[in-house]
């Protein structure tokens, strides 16, 4: 392509957001946000309004922003850390890929960069096509379907819509599993290996999956490809759900009771790995590296290793520019 054209397509990466800030103001505009999406909680009007503000923003941000505070990095929030990585290891690849410059751009469900600002930074290159990422393997109504809530949100005032194209999962993609699996075996190389490996992803609650939410067993199904893929027997790995919100049933088996169940019966060693998230963040950074471990060690288990996401992995980086070119042809 001639340098001076216009780039042939724009990439939107989008992901869940994260507050501005470890405080419990920062906390409680994020979470008043984020969990008053009925893609969320689903708890019918007005009910909902008065339990979020009258209890959960009054006592949870206090707790959390802690938690926060406990990941916080020199840049930030690690999930705007490493997406804002993600985002330039990506444009850098797709340059390579083909010989011009692509705009990547990142947006975020809730907080910022919004898809409010996503779509201006869109129309500002001048592209007219836009194929949008959402960072999450396995496609969820919570998730990935309040990407495109929000998306198509953002774009009504425009006069002028650009020519969309929609990744909805990649949960099972040769090169995702590849990338898996490939941390795994480096984890391994380095660290030794434990005697059970377990998948632990973001959890949802029961009712959504008996509603016709894929995620659960998207997320099974991306267990087992990497079990196969590592060679691993039934005894050696489980695929369990964590991040619990709320006081009714979630998809099972838990994490944190897995572990319990696994420290009394003297698993001596147990490493944990959370292939939903693309990034690392508060999820698996607190509540699986500290929270989890302390569980564990606590019930009497013994060695605990918390494998990273699969981050700004080049392996990862590929697997997005793999995804980009079959989701782009004609274009
Ligand atoms: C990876 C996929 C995710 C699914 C599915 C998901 C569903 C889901 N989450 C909540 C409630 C909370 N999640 C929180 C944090 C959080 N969740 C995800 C991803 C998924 N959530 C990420 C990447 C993060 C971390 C964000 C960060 O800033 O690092 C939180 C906030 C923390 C807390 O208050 O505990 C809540 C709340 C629900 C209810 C839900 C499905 C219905
Ligand atoms: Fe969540
Ligand atoms: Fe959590």
């Amino acid at each position: 392509m001639n340098p001076s054209q216009r780039p042939p397509f724009g990439v939107l990466l989008a992901n869940l957001g994260t507050p501005e800030a470890p405080t419990p103001k920062a906390v409680r505009e994020y979470l008043a946000e984020f969990l008053w999406d009925k893609r969320v909680v689903d708890v019918p009007r007005p009910l909902w309004w008065l339990i979020l503000h009258g209890v959960i923003l009054r006592i949870r941000p206090g707790r959390v922003a802690k938690a926060y505070a406990s990941v916080w990095g020199e840049h930030g929030s690690p999930l705007m850390t490493i997406s804002r990585a993600q985002q330039q290891a990506l444009k850098e690849a797709l340059k390579a890929q083909y010989g011009c410059d692509i705009p990547v751009i990142l947006a975020m469900t809730y907080g910022q960069p919004s898809m409010e600002q996503a779509g201006r930074e869109l129309r500002a290159t001048g592209v007219d096509k836009m194929l949008v990422l959402p960072l999450y393997p396995q496609f969820s109504s919570s998730t990935t379907a309040a990407v495109f809530d929000r998306l198509a949100k953002a774009l009504k005032p425009c006069p002028h819509l650009p020519e969309t194209r929609w990744i909805n999962e990649y949960h099972q993609h040769p090169g995702y599993i590849t990338a898996l699996a490939n941390s795994v075996r480096e984890y391994w190389a380095e660290h030794g290996r434990g005697d059970r490996l377990l998948m632990s992803f973001h959890g949802i609650p029961q009712r959504y999956e008996d509603r016709g939410d894929p995620y659960p067993s998207q997320c099974r199904a991306t267990a087992q490809a990497l079990a196969t893929e590592l060679g691993l027997s039934e005894e050696q790995w489980l695929c369990s759900f964590q991040s619990r919100f709320g006081r009714e049933e979630w998809v099972k088996p838990y994490t944190d009771f897995t572990l319990i169940d696994w420290g009394k019966a003297g698993v001596g060693r147990v490493d944990v790995i959370s292939p939903a998230f693309s990034a690392d963040c508060l999820e698996t950074l607190e509540e699986l590296d500290v929270e989890n471990r302390e569980t564990f060690q606590h019930n009497g288990g013994g060695e605990y290793h918390y494998i990273p996401c699969l981050n700004d992995r080049a392996d990862h980086i590929d697997m997005m520019v793999q995804l980009v070119q079959n989701n782009t042809q004609g274009w």
